[in-house]
C-alpha cells in the first residue's frame, strides 16, 4: 500500500517541488493537495500545476480533508503552519514542516503540538546543510570566542524572512559549540554607529536578489586568518528531497518534535 502525503502549500515553489518529488518517489502518492483559501488555483489539479500530468487531486482550502492522509507536508507561511500542525496534532496526522520564519512563541506553540503528534520541522531538508550544521557546531567548539563569527546568507528576490531559517539554524549550532544561548549573542542586523563588535557575537548579513535558491556561509574570523564554511543550493529538488525522506521516516512514529538531523542520523 503506498503511503498517502498531503501537501500543504501546494501550489507555491517548494509545494509543487514536493508534489514531483513524491509522484516520482517509489511507494508515495500525493492523495491530498491544499492552499490558502482565495487562491487561484482551488479546483485545479495539482499534477499539473507540478508538471507532472494530471494526478486526479484538486487543490482545496480544506486543511481537514488534507489530513486525512499517512503524512503531511507544509511548505507555507508561518501563521498558516501553526494552524495546520494544531489541525494535525487534533487528527493525530505526522507532519513534515518546512517553512521559516517562525517566532520563539511560535516554535514554542509547535512543541506543544508534537506532544501529540509527530512532527518533522527543519529550516532546511537539505542533506549538505544538515552536515554543515553538524560541522559548525564543531569548528566552533574548537575555536575560542577570539574568532568572531559571521553568517552571510543570499537568497531570491520573493523571499519574505529574514535571516533565513538556516541562517539562524546555523547560528544556533555556532552557539551551542560554545555553549552560549543564542538568543544572548545573535546580532540579527546592524545599521548606523554601531560601535566596535563585541567578542562573542554572532552577526547576521542578508542578501536578497534574482533567482538565488540558497546560499549560506559562516565565517570564523581570527586573527591573521578566516575559516569558511558553506552551502550553495542548485536546485529546490534538494529540499524536496528531503522532506520526502523525512515523511517516510516520521510516518507512523511516536509523537514528538523531530529535527533533519534525526532523520538523516546526523549526530
Ligand atoms: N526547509 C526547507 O528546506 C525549505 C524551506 N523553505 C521555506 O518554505 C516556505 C515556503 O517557501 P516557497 O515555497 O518558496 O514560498 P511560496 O510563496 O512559493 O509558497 C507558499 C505557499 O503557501 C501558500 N499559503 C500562503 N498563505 C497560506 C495560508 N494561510 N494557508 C495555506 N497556504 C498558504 C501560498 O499561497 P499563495 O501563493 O496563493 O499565497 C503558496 O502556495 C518558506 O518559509 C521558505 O523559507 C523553502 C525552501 C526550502
Ligand atoms: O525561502 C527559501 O527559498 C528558502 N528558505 C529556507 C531558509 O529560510 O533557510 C531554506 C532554503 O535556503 C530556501
Amino acid at each position: 500500500m503506498a503511503l498517502a502525503v498531503g501537501v500543504f502549500g501546494s501550489t507555491g515553489r517548494m509545494g509543487r517541488m514536493v508534489t514531483r518529488a513524491v509522484t516520482e518517489a517509489d511507494g508515495m502518492t500525493v492523495n491530498k493537495a491544499a492552499d490558502r483559501a482565495g487562491s487561484a488555483h482551488l479546483g485545479a489539479d495539482i499534477g499539473d500545476l507540478a508538471g507532472v500530468g494530471s494526478l486526479g487531486v484538486s487543490v482545496t482550502d480544506d486543511v481537514d480533508a488534507v489530513l486525512g492522509v499517512d503524512v503531511a507536508i507544509d511548505f507555507t507561511l508561518p501563521e498558516a503552519t501553526l494552524v495546520h500542525a494544531a489541525r494535525a496534532a487534533a487528527s493525530g496526522t505526522p507532519l513534515v514542516i518546512g517553512t521559516t520564519g517562525l517566532t520563539n512563541a511560535q516554535e514554542a506553540t509547535l512543541a506543544e503540538h508534537a506532544k501529540t503528534t509527530a512532527i518533522v520541522y527543519a529550516p532546511n531538508m537539505s542533506l549538505g546543510v544538515n552536515l554543515l550544521l553538524a560541522v559548525v557546531e564543531q569548528v566552533s567548539a574548537a575555536l575560542d570566542e577570539a574568532w568572531d563569527i559571521e553568517i552571510v546568507e543570499m537568497h531570491h528576490n520573493r523571499k519574505v524572512d529574514a535571516p533565513s531559517g538556516t541562517a539562524l539554524g546555523l547560528g544556533r549550532a555556532a552557539a551551542k559549540g560554545r555553549g552560549r544561548a543564542f538568543d544572548d549573542v545573535a546580532v540579527l542586523s546592524r545599521e548606523g554607529m554601531t560601535g566596535p563588535r563585541e567578542q562573542g557575537q554572532i552577526g547576521f548579513a542578508t542578501l536578497r536578489g534574482g533567482d538565488v535558491i540558497g546560499d549560506h556561509t559562516v565565517i570564523f574570523a581570527g586573527a591573521g586568518e578566516r575559516v569558511e564554511i558553506g552551502h550553495k543550493a542548485s536546485g529546490r529538488d534538494v529540499f524536496a528531497a528531503g522532506a520526502v525522506r523525512a515523511a517516510r521516516w516520521v510516518a507512523g512514529r511516536t509523537p514528538g518534535l523531530y529535527t533533519m538531523r534525526d532523520v538523516l542520523g546526523i549526530t
